[in-house]
């Protein structure tokens, strides 16, 4: 043990080898980090193995840090298992914020996801409502698996000019694998390599290594999610019949270049990080949206009547949102009430510092509570209430999306995006259905259980509600 120039944060005593992991919850973590922060304070530390972590659990920390100190707090953790040894290292959500390639991402993400390109994406958002809004009357009680296949299609047809037919599509079945293989490779504690680093020159065939055989396995499936679907784009696009997207425009540069090998594989690592980023967040985002409505009648009426009056029988525009602020506090109190990533993504910091007296060493991993931000009452009184009129009136309290989409140089990408493609569904919805509970066989209405999956993007468990046709409109 060195002396350290201040003392580490507080936190949970830790065991000897494993640290903290046999008190890693299990279940909705932000929620026993929440209560841990009543404890130790708004900024804790715990350790897995040697890996030290610190958790923020308020705005004012985070913000000083991530935000506020951005040029120190925006790399990502690297480990042994995912990042070398599986080889994500150059994916744009794991990729150091010192390598240049993550300038380089960013650069070309926003390429495609600012508010101009955002606008030549209407017609495909626009026409997927349409599918959505037939696909919730033939089967409400599936709307999770069309939120999926939704998302699924605007991503698909945005990133690789791919058209999605059915919740079983080719590439939108690929791509949830990949979410299930980056959730089971991520979890904390998991693989021994990360630990013991010397067990990576151990062959794959003797005692301890066959982690190595697992680590090949999921290097090609996650290998497939990256190249099947652009090496798809780039046959389509070389013969000359395809729909245009993020990968066509930049494959086919203005200036005619060819593109080299490097600059091939950056847009890969883009074109797969749309999909990575956006697909699952708005389909969290639109179920939470669902749950919402279900359980305050109050703020669905209030929202419709404001959709009927601004839209009427008309298509709803991206231009309308400025006329409709209920609507878009409705959005906002929707992303705090659940926000689609609520530990947001780790941040690690890449020299020693000093934070309100307490020492933080450098590669310590960050992660902010995001839910935790939702849930403070100096910020959100009342919070488990659903209210959107939170931010209106005279003092509105604080807009979540300075929060719910991540912090620094990490910053969200698609926040504009994402915003737009809620705006056009939430409107479309409510325009064309009426969402309630469900009735019991003994007439009873049933209050709907939230629970939230303990994922890095976190979706509420399937719950009962009823999705029907507005009565007073024409199916
Ligand atoms: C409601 C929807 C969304 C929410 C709440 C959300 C939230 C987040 C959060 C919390 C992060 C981590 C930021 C950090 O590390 O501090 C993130 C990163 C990212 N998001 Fe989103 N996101 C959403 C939609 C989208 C969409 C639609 C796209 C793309 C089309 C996208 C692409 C990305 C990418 C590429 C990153 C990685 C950025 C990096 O590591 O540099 N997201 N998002």
């Amino acid at each position: 043990y060195r002396s350290t120039p201040a003392p580490l944060p507080p936190g949970p005593k830790p065991k000897f080898i494993t640290g903290n992991l046999h008190q890693l919850p299990k279940t909705e973590r932000w929620k026993t980090y929440k209560e841990w922060s009543n404890t130790y304070g708004p900024m804790y530390m715990y350790r897995v193995f040697g890996r030290k972590v610190i958790i923020l659990n308020t705005f004012k920390t985070i913000n000083d840090l991530l935000d506020g100190r951005s040029n120190l707090y925006s790399d990502r953790p690297r480990s042994w298992m995912y990042t070398e040894i599986v080889g994500r290292k150059f994916s744009v959500f794991s990729v150091s914020s010192q390598s240049p390639r993550h300038k380089i991402y960013r650069k070309l993400l926003h390429s495609g996801l600012n508010a101009r390109a955002i606008n030549g994406y209407y017609n495909l958002m626009e026409q997927e409502v349409r599918t959505l809004a037939n696909n919730l009357i033939s089967s409400p009680s599936n709307f999770v698996d069309h939120f999926r296949q939704n998302a699924g299609a605007i991503i698909l047809q945005l990133a690789y000019g791919w058209t999605v037919t059915g919740t079983r599509d080719r590439f939108v079945v690929l791509m949830e694998e990949a979410f299930l293989l980056n959730s089971e490779l991520t979890a904390p504690g998991k693989w021994l390599v990360d630990v013991f680093p010397f067990l990576r020159f151990v062959p794959s065939w003797f005692p301890g290594g066959s982690f190595k055989i697992k680590a090949e396995e999921f290097k090609r499936e996650l290998l497939a999610v990256d190249k099947i679907p652009f090496d798809w784009a780039k046959k389509e696009i070389n013969s000359g019949n395809y729909i245009p997207s993020f990968t066509s425009q930049h494959l086919l540069p203005e200036d005619g270049h060819k593109l080299d090998v490097e600059e091939e594989d950056i847009l890969k690592w883009t074109s797969s990080a749309l999909y990575v980023g956006g697909a699952d967040t708005t389909v969290a985002f639109m179920t939470a949206f669902i749950a919402a409505m279900t359980l305050w009648p109050s703020a669905q009426k209030k929202a419709r009547q404001e959709v009927d009056k601004i839209i009427g029988a008309r298509k709803p525009l991206f231009t309308d949102q400025a006329s409709m602020p209920y609507i878009s506090a409705l959005i906002k109190e929707v992303l705090r009430w659940a926000p689609p990533a609520p530990m947001g993504l780790p941040h690690c910091v890449t020299q020693d510092e000093i934070y309100s007296d307490y020492f933080i060493p450098k590669d310590t991993i960050i992660f902010a509570n995001i839910w935790g931000v939702s849930r403070e009452e100096d910020i959100y009184p009342n919070p488990e209430e659903f209210d959107p009129e939170r931010y209106l009136g005279p003092s509105p309290q604080m807009d979540p999306r300075k929060f719910v989409f991540g912090f620094g140089r990490r910053l969200c990408p698609g926040a504009a995006f994402a915003e737009a493609s809620v705006f056009i569904n939430v409107t479309s919805l409510l325009s064309q259905f009426t969402i309630s509970k469900a009735i019991d066989t003994n007439g009873a209405e049933i209050i709907p259980n939230i629970e939230f999956t303990n994922t890095v993007t976190s979706h509420i468990k399937p719950f009962p509600c009823s999705i029907k046709p507005r009565t007073d409109k024409v199916a």
